[in-house]
Parts: structure tokens; C-alpha cells; sequence
């Protein structure tokens, strides 16, 4: 890269180029040199030491007559007139002539001296002439040869303006060249220093990273010195843990042979159990036959805030056992005497209102157990409309209110099936049928949904609540006049022995519809309604009393006829409502005081079925060989 010196250098020379080169003057090798006069010519050089003497003007002589004087190059100032002096010369010659004689001798002898040196004079001047011409000549020569040098010159000085023009393209092709050197090394300067400042500011961002990674070096160094600290405190530590190591080896061995020891002891106890187990399920089954294979829950419901009717008069002495439900009522008689009426009623089980949902299934879940032992099972939910019986068997929507449904799934998440139709109103024609072999109860034409989480279970329930209700409202019904059917079949599996057996989940039309509606008999459609609903609840009240003639009549009465057929519902529940099967109803009540009528009847239903002895229920065991 060019210094700066050197490019001031490069445009002093570019200054100097672009003057045009002062050639040098004709003759200017000689610059002193001036055109003389052929005295300084070099012909006359040579005889330079005999220099002529400058042309004197030749002296005249001194005149005492001014007519004796004319001729010469000084003509006398005043001349006297010839005639006078002749005249006198004439006319008298005394003393005076002889002066004038003397003066004109003397005048004469001026004139020949005057010619003389005229003479002289003129002899001088040819002899100057002479020597002028030959210096003329010699000038003359000096000029031709002067001319031909000044020819050379010209000559000379043409070739140096070619030359020189010649030069001058060179130079200007040599000045354009630099021009755009210098152009381009500007650029390339520019170039440089923009890299120069991009390198400056990354030397400088380069410097920071430095920086924060000195600092970095040297937080890593106080960390290494406290981690060599910490390497070498935990290498002393290691040691001291090799040790203990080996000490828990032997310990290690010592309690693997006592684990050896207690794994086959444990074997055994399993051994034991499953042993346990068998003898568990045959105790368990026969206390479920002892407690009887229908069995009666009588579950009040709270008084709920939209309740605006008076709550009845219920009590539940028995704390113990929860067993007792006593109602009382006062009228008053003709003759205007209150008379108060108190009816007891005993369940296997009364919840009071404030029984939660939890509680009640702890009830069932014994006989829901069942289920897993190979028994039919069946638990349906009876009572008035608004008494509850939804919400014991289906619940409400949280873990907490969840009903019997979804908590018996909870229990077992096993496959289920479901009764769900295709469309919102199931229009087809469903047959029941019945394996006498297995004592499986199957449905014609419905959707079999496998599950396989209660989750699944609840929001298929959702789906099915849903479509009861659209399929009630295109029926003109409402949810209360059907009766909702869950089948859940459960299959359980202990040791080689494999029992199949099936929970029926029922939510029974609403059982006051029976009287009140029927009384009424308003509206034509809700007489056949309540008819329909009539039927299929005595058709259940009628094999249920069947049941009971015939478990009271023992041995000798299996042939007895036992009406199932009468009604869609029991010949659904046939199955479960066999002396084959365990039979739960829940006996729903209103707390009002307003439903007390109906929850009377109920109540007397319910204690019908509560005495009924329907035979002992019978396993459905297969081996799984
Ligand atoms: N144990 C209870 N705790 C709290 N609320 C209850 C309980 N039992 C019933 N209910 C409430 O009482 C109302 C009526 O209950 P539900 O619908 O279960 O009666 P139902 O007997 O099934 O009526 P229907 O025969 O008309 O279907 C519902 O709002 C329900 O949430």
C-alpha cells in the first residue's frame, strides 16, 4: 500500500506531468547566448584579440576661412563674402594688401593643410570602409550560418513538439491509469477501512467477550478450588462408603437367604388365602342367603328447598341397626277427637334423609360382590314420583352424588353392556331371551357397548338419561312413566374357577301413578299410561308374591308357575328375580307430609316383599379349563 509520502509524491509527479515540459530555448544550451553582430561571430571571435577600433569620425581641421572650409564635413559657421576681399586686393595695395596677402597665404596654406587631411581622411575612411565591408561579409556568412543552425533548431524543435505531444499522450494515458489506480486504491482504502472498523468493533466486542470470559475463568477457578475441595472431601467420604458398602454386601447376602425364607413362607400364606378366599365366599354367600334372597332398603330422601309442602311425621329409633322407619299421622275422628296413628315398618336397612350416597352403597356393595361369586343380582329402586329413586340408582354428576350405577361399575370396571339405541327413539322391536343353560339374559337388535373405565360409563349413562327424556318427550311422557333397566355383567376369576354373573340396575316408573293418576283418570293417555305402568308394577308385585308362595311351600312346589311373562320388566328380570337370584329393592320415600298416603302404601308393598322367601340363589360356575 502507498505510503502518503508517496502519494504526494506520485502527485508532484502528476503536477509536473501535467505542465508541458518547457523545451529548451533555440540555442538554449546557450542560454547567454544573444545574436551579435558579426563582431561576436566565431569567425570573428578568432581574431577577438584584434578587435577594430570603432569608426572615428574624422576630425576637421581647423578653418580660419569659412569659404576655404566648405567641402568638409564641417562647414565653417560664417564666411565671409569673397567679393569684398577681392575687391580690396584691387583697388589699393599698401600695408593693408600685404596683410591681406599674408592672411590669404595663410588661408591657403590652411586649405592644403585641410586637403591634406581630407585626403588623409578619405584615405582613412576607404580603409574603414574596406575593413566595414569585410566585416559586412564575414556577418553575412556569420548569418547563413547562424540561419542553418536556426534550421537545425527549428528541425530540432519540431521533433522535440512531436515528441512532446507523443509525451503529452503518455502522460495523459499515464495520468488517466493513475487516476484510476487512485480510484481504485481509494476504494480499496475505503474497503480497508470499513474493514478496519468492522474489525475494530469486533476486536471490541472480542475484548468484552474476553473480558466477561476472564471473569468466567475466574469464577470457574474459585468453583474448581471448591469443587477439589468438595472432590477430595467426597473421596474421603467414598472411601469410608467402600467400606460401608462391603459391611451392607454381607449384610446384603445374609437377607437375601432370610428373603429366600420368607418368599416361600409368603407362598405359602398365599397358598392360604386363596384357600381363605374360597371359604371367605362360601361364608359370605351363605350369610346373603341367610339375611334372605330378596331384601328390602327403605331410603328417605332430604326435604329439598323447593319443597313447599309440610314434612311428615318420621322417626328412626333404631340407632343401632338402622332397621326401624315408624310413621305417625293424627286426624280427627267425628266426634272431633284427634286421633293419632303410628305405623311401624322394619327393612333390612332404613337411611334416614341425611344417608349419603356412599353410605348406601356400602349396603350393597356385599351383594353386588356377589355378582363376582356367579349369582344373579338384581336391585330396583320403587316408590312415588320425585321419592329419589333416580338419584339412588343414577346420582347426580360429582364423585359424591354419584349412584349405585356408576358406583357399582367403579367397583368392578369390568365389560358392561348397555341399552342404547341407535337413533334417540328406539323404534325397533327388541326380543328378551334367555339361556336355560347358563341362566344368561340376552336382548334382541340393541347396541352392546363395550367399556372399559366407569368414566366411560358415566358419560354413556349421560347419553342415556338424555335419550330417555327426548324419547319420553316424543312419546308426550315424562321421565317418570319408564323404567330404566342397567345390566352389568361381571365376570370374576379366582384360581382355576371362572363364575359369570350379571347386576340388574332398576329405576322403576313412578309407583304413585298407580292410585292418584288412575283416579283421577283426566286425560285418557295418562290412564293408559298408568295402566301400562300398573301392569308391569303388579306384574312385579305378582311374581315377587309367586316367589314367596313358592319358597313357603318347599320342596314339591318347583313346578309352581310363576307369572313373569305378564309384563316386559319381569321377564327382563327373570333371571335375577329367580329363586336362582339375589333380589334388592330400594323402598324410596318422600319426606312430606303431603305424600304420606303414598309413602304408606309403598311401605306396605315394600314389607310384602321384605316376608317373600324366593328359594336359595344358585351359582353360575364354570372352570376356565
Ligand atoms: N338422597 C337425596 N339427597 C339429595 N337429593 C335427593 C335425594 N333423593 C332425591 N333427591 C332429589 O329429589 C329430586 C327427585 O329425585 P328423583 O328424580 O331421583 O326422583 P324419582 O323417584 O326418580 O322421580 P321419578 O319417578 O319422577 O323419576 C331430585 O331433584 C333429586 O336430586
Amino acid at each position: 500500500m502507498p505510503t502518503l509520502k508517496r502519494k504526494a509524491e506520485l502527485e508532484e509527479e502528476d503536477e509536473a506531468l501535467d505542465q508541458p515540459r518547457k523545451l529548451p530555448a533555440f540555442g538554449a544550451s546557450r542560454p547567454n547566448r544573444t545574436l551579435q553582430p558579426s563582431r561576436t561571430a566565431p569567425n570573428l571571435a578568432k581574431a577577438g584579440s584584434s578587435v577594430p577600433k570603432p569608426l572615428t569620425k574624422p576630425r576637421a581641421p581647423n578653418l580660419t576661412r569659412s569659404g576655404m572650409t566648405r567641402g568638409t564635413s564641417a562647414p565653417p559657421t560664417s564666411r565671409p563674402p569673397p567679393a569684398r576681399t577681392t575687391t580690396r586686393s584691387v583697388s589699393g595695395r599698401g600695408p593693408a594688401s600685404s596683410v591681406e596677402d599674408r592672411r590669404f597665404n595663410q588661408l591657403q596654406t590652411q586649405l592644403s593643410s585641410i586637403e591634406s587631411a581630407r585626403a588623409a581622411d578619405a584615405a582613412r575612411l576607404a580603409q574603414d570602409m574596406e575593413a566595414e565591408r569585410a566585416k559586412v561579409a564575414e556577418l553575412q556568412e556569420n548569418h547563413a550560418a547562424l540561419s542553418r543552425e536556426l534550421a537545425a533548431a527549428r528541425n530540432h524543435e519540431l521533433n522535440q513538439r512531436r515528441e512532446l505531444v507523443h509525451a503529452s499522450d503518455e502522460i495523459e494515458g499515464l495520468k488517466k491509469k493513475h487516476a484510476r489506480e487512485v480510484m481504485d486504491l481509494e476504494m480499496d482504502m475505503k474497503q480497508r477501512e470499513r474493514q478496519n472498523r468492522e474489525l475494530t468493533e469486533d476486536l471490541r466486542l472480542c475484548r468484552g467477550d474476553l473480558d466477561r470470559e476472564r471473569e468466567t475463568v475466574s469464577a470457574l477457578k474459585s468453583t474448581l478450588a471448591l469443587q477439589s475441595t468438595a472432590h477430595l472431601t467426597l473421596t474421603t467420604q467414598n472411601k469410608l462408603l467402600e467400606a460401608q458398602v462391603e459391611a451392607h454386601a454381607k449384610m446384603v447376602a445374609e437377607l437375601t437367604l432370610k428373603l429366600e425364607e420368607a418368599e416361600r413362607v409368603a407362598e405359602e400364606r398365599r397358598i392360604e388365602v386363596r384357600e381363605g378366599e374360597i371359604v371367605r365366599r362360601k361364608l359370605h354367600n351363605m350369610v346373603q342367603e341367610l339375611k334372605g334372597n330378596i331384601r328390602v332398603f327403605c331410603r328417605v330422601r332430604p326435604v329439598l328447598p323447593s319443597d313447599s309442602d309440610e314434612e311428615a311425621n318420621m322417626a328412626f329409633p333404631d340407632k343401632r341397626e338402622h332397621k326401624e322407619i315408624v310413621l305417625s299421622s293424627s286426624s280427627e275422628s267425628a266426634m272431633g277427637q284427634e286421633r293419632k296413628e303410628v305405623y311401624n315398618f322394619g327393612f333390612d336397612k332404613v337411611f334416614e334423609p341425611s344417608a349419603s350416597q356412599a353410605e348406601v352403597f356400602e349396603e350393597i356393595s356385599q351383594l353386588a360382590q356377589s355378582c363376582t361369586d356367579g349369582y344373579n343380582v338384581c336391585i330396583f329402586a320403587y316408590g312415588q314420583t320425585g321419592s329419589g329413586k333416580s338419584f339412588t340408582m343414577e346420582g347426580g354428576p360429582t364423585e359424591e352424588t354419584a349412584g349405585m350405577i356408576p358406583r357399582a361399575v367403579d367397583q368392578y370396571n369390568e365389560t358392561i353392556n348397555d341399552l342404547l339405541g341407535a337413533h334417540d327413539f328406539d323404534k325397533k322391536k327388541h326380543e328378551i331371551k334367555h339361556d336355560p343353560k347358563t341362566g344368561a339374559t340376552r336382548v334382541t337388535d340393541i347396541n352392546v357397548v363395550p367399556l372399559h373405565s366407569a368414566s366411560q360409563v358415566r358419560s354413556l349413562l349421560g347419553v342415556a338419561q338424555k335419550r330417555r327424556s327426548v324419547a319420553a318427550t316424543m312419546m308426550n311422557e315424562r321421565s317418570s312413566r319408564s323404567h330404566s333397566v342397567f345390566t352389568l355383567r361381571i365376570r370374576g376369576v379366582c384360581g382355576a374357577e371362572q363364575c359369570e354373573g350379571s347386576l340388574n340396575l332398576v329405576d322403576l316408573a313412578g309407583s304413585e301413578r298407580l292410585n292418584v293418576s288412575f283416579a283421577n283418570g283426566a286425560e285418557k293417555e295418562r290412564v293408559r299410561e298408568t295402566q301400562a305402568i300398573n301392569k308391569s308394577l303388579s306384574a312385579l308385585g305378582d311374581v315377587i308374591a309367586a316367589l314367596g308362595e313358592k319358597g313357603a311351600a318347599g320342596v314339591g312346589a318347583e313346578g309352581k308357575h310363576i307369572p313373569y311373562r305378564n309384563s316386559k320388566l319381569t321377564y327382563l328380570l327373570q333371571n335375577s328375580l329367580s329363586g336362582n337370584s339375589k333380589t334388592l329393592m330400594f323402598l324410596n320415600l318422600s319426606p312430606l307430609a303431603a305424600h304420606l298416603n303414598e309413602s304408606l302404601t309403598s311401605l306396605r308393598f315394600a314389607t310384602k316383599v321384605n316376608n317373600t322367601t324366593i328359594g336359595t340363589a344358585k351359582k353360575q360356575a364354570r372352570s376356565s379349563s
